[in-house]
């Protein structure tokens, strides 16, 4: 059994760091982990890098050879042929070295703007695909979703941050674990606090005093819609305090079952196969 995180979120919602920071955390406590960069636009990397995916195709080369945009670039690169075998490869890889009780994070792609991330996962099946051959290998992952606390302000933001995470989740089918991030530069706690676990009335209010009455059937639908997936719901994480690391990987682990087998060195699969 293996187990991985795939981190995905909107550019600069603070995926990198999180990383950084979540790899400093195991070292510290002494608990293995691995980095994989999926991201074909990822510039530098302050952990070490298991593998990396660029070894295979960068964004800056398909922009440079191609004449692409960096948008259309990200999506040549996730169709490229070869991206679903090579990183069907890097598992192998991981596997036959005997990773296989560790943890694995995935970090997965910069997401260049919304219109981009979301065709990523709606039109590209190579995330949905890689995702069910990790879960065919015995691999227990999840999906971590980042988003910037600063973007959760007021309440039109948030609900265009759980559409966003809300397709995610719909087109990945992980479990899936929202994390607010940045929380160290929200001033008024209270402020974001409200959209940790919010109730669909309330959002509904607000929805309805910021916005024109043309807007009330719809702002009444996705209110619903939020309070259905009552899964959209976000962990705060301050980067400043390791008991948040600590308390984010703790939900990480439960989501996915860490622990329970944790210490089996035992392969359980065929890594010719
Ligand atoms: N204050 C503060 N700044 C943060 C935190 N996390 C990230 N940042 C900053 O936010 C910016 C973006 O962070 P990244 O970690 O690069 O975000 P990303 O999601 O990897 O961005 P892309 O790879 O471009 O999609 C950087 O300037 C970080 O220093 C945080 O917890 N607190
Ligand atoms: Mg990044």
């Amino acid at each position: 059994m293996g187990y991985a995180q795939l981190v995905i979120g909107p550019a600069g919602s603070g995926k990198s760091t999180y990383c950084s920071s979540l790899y400093q955390h195991c070292e510290t406590v002494g608990r293995t982990i691995h980095m994989v960069n999926l991201d074909p636009a990822a510039e530098h990397f302050s952990y070490p890098v298991s593998t990396d995916i660029r070894e295979l195709i960068s964004l800056d080369d398909v922009m440079e050879e191609l004449g692409m945009g960096p948008n259309g670039g990200l999506i040549y690169c996730m169709e490229y042929p070869l991206f679903l075998k090579k990183t069907i490869g890097t598992l192998k890889t991981i596997w036959m070295i005997g990773w296989m009780s560790n943890w694995m994070v995935i970090w997965m792609m910069t997401i260049l703007c919304l219109i981009a991330q979301i065709e990523l996962f709606t039109h590209v099946p190579v995330l949905r695909n890689f995702v069910e051959h990790l879960k065919r290998k015995n691999f227990n992952v999840c999906a971590v979703y980042f988003l910037d606390s600063q973007f959760v302000s007021d309440v039109t933001k948030y609900i265009s941050g759980c559409m966003a995470s809300l397709s995610a989740m719909i087109q990945l089918e992980l479990p899936h674990i929202n994390i607010l991030s940045k929380m160290d530069l929200v001033s008024n706690k209270k402020d974001v606090e409200e959209y940790l676990n919010p109730e669909a009335q309330v959002l509904l209010s607000q929805l309805n005093r910021q916005m024109a009455p043309k807007f009330g059937k719809l702002n009444k639908s996705l209110a619903e819609l939020v309070d259905d997936y009552s899964m959209v719901n976000f962990i705060p994480l301050d980067l400043r305090k390791e008991s948040s690391i600590q308390y984010v990987l703790s939900h990480i682990d439960s989501c996915i079952q860490y622990g329970e087998d944790a210490d089996v060195k035992v392969r359980d699969f065929d890594p010719e196969d």
